[in-house]
């Protein structure tokens, strides 16, 4: 069993911290139950959390309250696709006899997705943060003995004590080790919704995540896309054909994709940038996008001084979030590591919010952990069609589980409500069989859908399993018709019966073979012009 070490610090449980107070004229020291560094998903959560049983909880943010979901991720990115969408869905109507002509206004675009940015005040400002019971201070905090911060403001240095600490303070863009990119003005997620104009050639460097979500956006919104990937296929982290579908989506939309590249130099033009190619090619585009990848922010903030343990994957904590060496410490969001989602982010904080609480608040954390496991995270790219991933892909469970693993492949050609707004797409079961194949102890262990409403099906497909219900209670629930939640219904029916309608069941396979070879990109895209 995993054990909280003893805490021993003599002082820890005086009331008025002066012990910790350090000689500092000017400002005296802000003290707290909590403080928490970080006020984005993970610190907003933990901070209200904590301030619940009104304890004194103070929030340090040195940038905007809010973080990087409502300013630079999320918020304004989902906001890009869906103005994005509009304006494709305009160009599309051609074909219903709606002929629709000229540019989206890239100003009037941007002032678009400030509006939303902006709608999210009333919840993410520091004055409602307050009115929650939170004190936040504007400024960058770190460690600097135990239980004492040290916050850099615009006025100067305030010194905070507390009893407990959460840090949540997110993660940061990384920077390949490419030849030549410092002399490169490129672009990432914190300053591609403010570019002055919409790139006429776009470099995108990475094939996660934000490269195929913003592929979509600019190319749709008028800019010529070119998206670099190292592996062999989009979305990696997704199964196999989900891949193969948004290679599709992205190319169909007129993006152009090089899966297995290997980009070794960038260099600066008076038109743009240039990126070289190790076999010797090289393409040029007017702007460059690095998305290849965050890793956690934890330099800098003084951890070493509180012994709370940290490497390059994040800050080292337990299953409740607690710190495995600091136990006066909590992690909470991206800063922890692994899949960094908005809904992880928040999971976490719940329970370092939790666990900064008194003991009953630390039990209900250990009780709430398995919420935040890695496993139980669902995730959506949210392109057009939507790609949802949760658990485990059928490779993996193979590697796990052998022949006990089946997988039931249900296709949207089947769904009438897909028929009726000319969508196509499918969901994919990977389920464990039962005792003797038999549907006594039947699971389902991960689900892959690519569609319309995937966000929201894959929230449903995973209920079963995260709700600790049999499968064929979905299988035989009703739903309404005509909508996308048939295929819910109807994949997990296919998991008892195989059928044209219900999903095609088969046995797990070791090797995916439905990715295709990735096509060698056309000669004229060897040196085009920016
Ligand atoms: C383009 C893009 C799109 C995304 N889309 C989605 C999506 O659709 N769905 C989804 O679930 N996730 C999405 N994500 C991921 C999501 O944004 C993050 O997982 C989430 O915002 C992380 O929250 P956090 O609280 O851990 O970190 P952050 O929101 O980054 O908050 C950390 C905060 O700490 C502050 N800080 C850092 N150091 C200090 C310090 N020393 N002192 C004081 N303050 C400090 C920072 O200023 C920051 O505000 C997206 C990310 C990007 C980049
Ligand atoms: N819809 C969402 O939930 C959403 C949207 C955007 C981002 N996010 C999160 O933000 C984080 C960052 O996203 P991301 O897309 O930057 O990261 P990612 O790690 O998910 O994907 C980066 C991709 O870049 C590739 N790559 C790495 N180095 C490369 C190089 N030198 N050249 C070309 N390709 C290279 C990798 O193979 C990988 O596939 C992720 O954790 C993601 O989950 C989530």
């Amino acid at each position: 069993m995993n054990r909280t070490p003893k805490y021993t610090h003599p002082q820890l449980n005086t009331p008025d911290y002066s012990w910790a107070e350090p000689k500092e004229s000017g400002h005296s020291p802000l003290k707290a139950d909590v403080a928490v560094i970080g006020g984005g998903a993970g610190g907003l959560t933990a901070a209200l959390m904590a301030a619940v049983t009104k304890k004194r909880v103070l929030l340090i943010e040195r940038g905007l309250t809010g973080g990087e979901c409502t300013f630079t991720g999320c918020v304004p990115s989902k906001a890009l696709l869906s103005i994005a969408k509009t304006v494709h869905a305009a160009r599309q109507s051609a074909a219903l006899g709606l002929a629709v002509t000229g540019e989206a206004d890239w100003a009037k675009v941007q002032a678009e997705v400030r509006r939303v940015i902006n709608s999210f005040e009333d919840v993410d400002s520091p004055a409602s943060i307050e009115r929650r019971g939170v004190q936040v201070v504007a400024g960058e905090a770190k460690f600097v003995s135990p239980h004492v911060l040290e916050v850099q403001t615009s006025t100067g240095t305030r010194t905070v004590m507390a009893e407990k600490f959460v840090v949540a303070t997110g993660s940061e863009v990384m920077v390949p080790d490419l030849e030549g990119l410092s002399d490169v003005p490129y672009l990432t997620h914190q300053t591609i919704f403010d570019v002055a104009e919409l790139p006429r050639h776009l470099l995108i460097l990475g094939g996660g995540p934000i490269g195929c979500e913003l592929s979509q956006a600019f190319v749709r919104l008028g800019s010529r896309v070119t998206t670099l990937q190292r592996g062999e296929r989009l979305i990696d982290k997704d199964e196999p054909e989900a891949s193969q579908a948004l290679l599709d989506v992205l190319r169909r939309d007129g993006v152009t994709v090089h899966l297995g590249v290997d980009v070794v130099r960038a260099e600066a033009l008076p038109s743009g940038v240039r990126l070289h190619l190790k076999d010797g090619r090289h393409i040029d585009g007017s702007h460059l996008l690095l998305a290849v990848g965050k890793k956690p922010r934890v330099e800098n903030l003084g951890l070493e001084v509180v012994g709370a343990a940290y490497d390059e994957k994040g800050l080292k904590v337990k299953a409740d979030m607690q710190s495995v060496s600091c136990p006066y410490v909590w992690g909470a969001g991206d800063v922890v590591g692994g899949p960094m989602f908005t809904h992880g982010a928040t999971e976490r904080g719940t329970l370092a919010g939790l666990g900064s609480l008194a003991w009953w608040g630390r039990a209900a954390a250990t009780f709430r952990a398995p919420a935040a496991r890695v496993e139980d995270i669902p995730w959506v790219t949210y392109t057009e069609p939507e790609i949802a991933h949760w658990g485990l892909t059928e490779a993996q469970a193979v590697k796990q589980y052998g022949r006990r693993v089946q997988v039931v492949d249900y296709d949207f050609s089947h769904l009438d409500r897909a028929a009726t707004e000319r969508e196509s797409g499918f969901v994919k079961l990977v389920a464990l069989s039962g005792l003797l194949g038999s549907p006594l102890g039947l699971t389902v262990v991960g689900a892959q859908v690519v569609g319309s409403c995937a966000g929201e099906l894959i929230q449903l497909l995973s209920l079963p399993s995260r709700l600790g219900f049999h499968p064929v209670r979905l299988a035989l629930l009703p739903v309404s018709y005509p909508t996308y939640a048939e295929a819910v219904r109807q994949s997990y029916l296919g998991l008892f019966t195989s059928g044209p309608t219900f999903g095609k069941r088969r046995a797990g396979r070791a090797e995916q073979g439905s990715i295709r070879e990735a096509p060698q990109p056309p000669a004229s895209a060897q040196g085009a012009r920016a």
